[in-house]
């Protein structure tokens, strides 16, 4: 094992997100007092889900692999239900421990049917995509989709610990890892503006998963994620400048409408960064953001293989979708917007104009 990093989360139950090759190895040291560990994973992971059984049940642990949908397929109610009938053959009792290994759906059905099982029982998260690693496996947000909309069902569930296994990435599809690379170019400009000078440097190295630019890349976006769970991890309501919870859904309140407009096909990070094109925009044309920042965002979002534009007849969908979106409160839509590179605030109830305004130049030419 290559050396690790660990990075502290000090929320309501503190616990560490290690980083490192081959950490996955230390998954027996973190359900110590569990009789019964689940290991809930999608079909791509199987082999890694095999490994992490055959660690367990060498440390003694009645292993109880629950093999999940594929993606979004898995953040369901009827897949949760699926589960808790496992749990429940099982035997599962509230000293047992739910482990979930997969991309960020897989660990928000995770973290979900262990918040909601006997009323809440120990998590570990073994994040394998990019995403899930700098963000979905960290912090404690779990949660499922309903019609309705994105993760409107869910709850704030602490994992014991998170492992951040660096060779689990070399099976990962490219376009999975750019989708991540998303949520790590959203802590550069809440946060980090070192992340957004890394890739410029060099984006090629930033999509590579061997590189160290993007273990550089992981590490300094999940210290950005700790940070602000561990200052606010139940998302209070930010008025003025946003440091709390609600600043890690930056692009995210029009992405989130994308993926339901999408019928959650599109990926994740793909969805966000046509949502961070867009808020930057928005925040511009509020006359918060100096225009080199706000064109910053699709120099940099572009030069990484991600989509800034959508389709320009979306609007109204898009406008509908935004209003279930978890930041509003009564009928105001609020948008977290950036006023300089890692400061942000709130844009409560903006006209509907000035929304029409910020799309129309993000908007896909439908004859392009
Ligand atoms: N809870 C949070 O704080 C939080 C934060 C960000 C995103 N999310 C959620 O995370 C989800 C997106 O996560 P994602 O992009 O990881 O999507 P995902 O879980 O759907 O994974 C993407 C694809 O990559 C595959 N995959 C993952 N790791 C792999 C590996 N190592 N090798 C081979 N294949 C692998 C998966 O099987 C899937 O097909 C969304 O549902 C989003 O809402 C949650
Ligand atoms: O951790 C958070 O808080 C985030 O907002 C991180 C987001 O990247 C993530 O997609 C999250 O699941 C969105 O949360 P939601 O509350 O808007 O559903
Ligand atoms: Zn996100």
């Amino acid at each position: 094992m290559s050396e690790s990093t660990v990075i502290a989360v000090r929320a309501e139950r503190p616990y560490d997100v290690v980083v490192g090759h081959g950490v996955l190895a230390r998954l027996p040291g973190l359900v110590e007092g569990a009789q019964r560990v689940a290991v809930i994973h999608p079909p791509t992971l199987i082999a890694a889900a095999a490994h992490a059984g055959a660690l367990l049940d060498r440390a003694g642990f009645e292993v109880v692999r629950v093999d999940v949908p594929d993606a979004e397929a898995a953040k369901t109610a009827e897949v949760a239900a699926t589960c808790w009938s496992v749990l429940a053959t099982a035997g599962f009792t509230r000293s047992d421990v739910v482990v979930g290994l997969g991309g960020g759906a897989t660990t928000d059905l995770a973290g979900f049917v262990a918040a909601t099982w006997l009323r809440g029982v120990g998590l570990v998260t073994v994040p394998t995509s990019v995403l899930a690693m700098v963000d979905a496996a960290v912090g404690g947000k779990t949660g499922i989709n309903i019609a309705e909309g994105k993760n409107l069902v869910g709850s704030f569930w602490e994992p014991r610990g998170v492992l951040v296994d660096l060779d689990l990435l070399a099976g990962l599809a490219p376009s999975e890892l750019t989708g991540g690379l998303a949520e790590v170019v959203k802590c550069g400009f809440i946060a980090d503006p070192r992340i957004l000078e890394l890739i410029e440097a060099d984006p090629d190295a930033a999509r590579e998963p061997s590189s160290a630019v993007l273990r550089e890349l992981i590490e300094r976006s999940i210290r950005v994620k700790a940070e602000v769970v561990s200052r606010d991890l139940r998302e209070s309501t930010s008025v003025g400048r946003v440091t709390g919870r609600e600043l890690l859904n930056y692009g995210h309140t029009l992405g989130h409408a994308i993926e339901r407009r999408e019928r959650y096909r599109w990926r994740h990070g793909e969805a966000i960064s046509v949502g961070m094109a867009f808020v930057a925009e928005l925040s511009r044309q509020a006359g918060r953001l100096d225009a080199e920042t706000a064109e910053r965002h699709g120099t940099i979002l572009r030069g990484l293989g991600l989509p800034t534009t959508y389709d320009a007849g979306a609007f109204d969908d898009l406008l509908a979708g935004m209003s279930v979106d978890k930041k509003t409160r009564g009928s105001t839509l609020r948008f977290v917007v950036l006023d300089r590179l890692a400061e942000a605030s709130v844009l409560a109830g903006p006209e509907e104009e000035l929304l029409r305004s910020a799309y129309a130049t993000i908007a896909a030419d439908p004859a392009g």
